[in-house]
């Protein structure tokens, strides 16, 4: 049997920037892989997301523009579109399989463990010395009568022609940028939410202030709305609902979260421990088994599923494994966004965490419209700053067209703890954009 310093299960954002790392460290590999090469984000998740999103923006804007300065709203080609995708996306899995081959030894398959050292894939059997799991999600299946008409996240994001109806189960962050995407394609499009709450890790008030942009837009919510069946009728489908009423569609997306990979891995074999959340790891990312570790969204850590989380989690574990540290893992100040029309973003801390203790906190909103740079948009656009007892900026929450590299600013000021006095010795930003402002929000 074939013995190995590192296996690592996965190639997705978390494995991939390990491996890059490791490629310095001369060490035999091997990388097994069941599904695309790169993992969720570059083939079905962040990165053709956002190359359709230049589009969806820039119709978007141009239709809140019409009669303000542009003549006529541009219309969005969502097939042509896709054809563009398709060119530039379809050949990265076998880019990144051969750029990974360059310094490992790479499997095609599913992998699953024989016991705390053996892995299996396609038959064949692999010791090594340290196992690294980083199987990332998957779409959560919803187990309804009729499931198998659901689609998912990875089919909206290679969909050839746009429904003309299209539903999502589900609030969260697919729901929200993918609704966003049809709808601005000239779907009509209905999103269910189980709850009263969309987009409940952000700032609720700007998640509110959200929905009701997207239904001014024509954009249809129903709160409190659980889809209890799917039919099929002819070339359409009814939803049933769980309040005696249904809807009829042509497209069903299941939006409702994702779940990790690890049914197919046998952990019970090498006596992992593990919950639905995922795999169990310490603040040292080492499972209950000593040579064997988790990175990326299969873990059960209570951090968002990002891939920039995902590849902190690498960079910690390699310079753990490899370069001797010792620290536990300590997570920077994280920044997140919904690419939704206008954006949602925040980073560190949430202002509704923090609202009942006003002895430590003061929370502030600054009404960004106000600025030409805003108001010739047309868009309303709110940030909210949470500052804590001695004044440091410590959470950031914005809602407006450009709101993601907005909060990206703070992103540094947050985790380097930046005062007012500080960035005004040191920076001179671009003006005007918002970065010519952050000096009057310092203290
Ligand atoms: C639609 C969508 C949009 C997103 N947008 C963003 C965004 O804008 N910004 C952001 O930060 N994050 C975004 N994310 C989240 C981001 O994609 C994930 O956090 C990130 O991909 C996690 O990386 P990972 O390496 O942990 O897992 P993954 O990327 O999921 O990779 C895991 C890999 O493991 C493989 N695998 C599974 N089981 C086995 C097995 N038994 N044997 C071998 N291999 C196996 C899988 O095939 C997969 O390739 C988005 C996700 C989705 C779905
Ligand atoms: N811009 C980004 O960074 C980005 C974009 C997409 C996805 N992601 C990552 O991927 C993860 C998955 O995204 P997501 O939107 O699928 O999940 P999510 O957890 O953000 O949202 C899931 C939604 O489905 C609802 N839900 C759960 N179970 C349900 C059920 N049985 N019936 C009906 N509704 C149900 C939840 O209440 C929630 O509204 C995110 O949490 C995020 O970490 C990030």
């Amino acid at each position: 049997m074939k013995k190995y310093d590192y296996i690592i299960l996965g190639t997705g954002p978390a494995a991939y920037q390990f491996i890059k790392l490791l490629a310095t460290q001369h060490k035999s590999i091997l990388v097994i892989e069941s599904g695309l090469f790169g993992g969720t984000c570059p083939n079905v998740g962040c990165e053709p997301k956002i190359y359709l999103d230049g589009a969806v923006q820039a119709a978007l804007l141009s239709k809140r523009l019409e009669g303000h300065g542009i003549e006529q709203a541009a219309a969005m080609n969502w097939s042509q579109l896709m054809k563009e995708k398709k060119k530039r996306f379809t050949s990265w899995p076998d880019e990144t399989k051969e750029i990974i081959g360059k310094t490992c030894d790479v499997i095609s398959g599913s992998a699953h463990f024989i016991n705390r050292q053996t892995i299996a894939v396609n038959q064949k059997y692999f010791q090594g010395n340290k196992i690294i799991i980083a199987t990332g999600r998957r779409p959560h299946e919803l187990s309804i009568p009729g499931a198998k008409f659901l689609h998912d996240s990875s089919d909206v994001l290679s969909l050839n022609k746009v429904p003309e109806h299209a539903t999502f189960i589900g609030a969260g962050y697919v729901a929200m940028e993918l609704a966003t995407f049809l709808a601005a394609a000239g779907s009509q499009v209905t999103i269910l939410v189980r709850g009263e709450q969309v987009l409940r890790h952000f700032y609720q008030k700007y998640s509110s202030d959200l929905v009701n942009r997207m239904m001014q837009r024509g954009i249809q919510f129903r709160f409190a709305t659980e889809a209890t069946r799917i039919t099929q009728l002819s070339d359409k489908y009814v939803v049933e609902l769980n309040q005696d009423s249904s809807l009829v569609t042509d497209y069903v997306v299941n939006a409702s979260g994702r779940t990790p990979n690890i049914e197919k891995l046998d952990l019970s074999a090498a006596q992992i421990d593990y919950s639905s959340k995922g795999i169990d790891v310490d603040r040292h990312l080492q499972t209950n088994v000593k040579n064997i570790y988790a990175i990326g969204d299969v873990t059960s850590q209570d951090v968002p599923n990002l891939t920039t989380v995902a590849e902190f989690q690498a960079r910690y574990l390699f310079n753990s494994l490899e370069k001797g540290l010792s620290q536990p893992i300590d997570y920077p100040a994280i920044g997140t966004g919904v690419f939704a029309f206008p954006q949602l973003a925040q980073a560190g801390v949430n202002p509704d965490s923090v609202s009942e203790d006003r002895d430590n906190f003061e929370i502030v909103e600054y009404e960004l419209s106000q600025s030409s740079l805003y108001a010739g948009q047309r868009e309303q656009g709110l940030l909210t700053v949470v500052y804590d007892k001695a004044n440091y900026i410590v959470g950031v929450s914005e809602i407006s067209t450009s709101a993601v590299n907005d909060v990206n600013y703070f992103v540094p000021i947050i985790g380097l703890r930046i005062r007012k006095n500080e960035w005004h010795r040191n920076v001179l930003p671009i003006y005007p954009a918002l970065a010519d402002k952050i000096e009057g929000i310092l203290r």
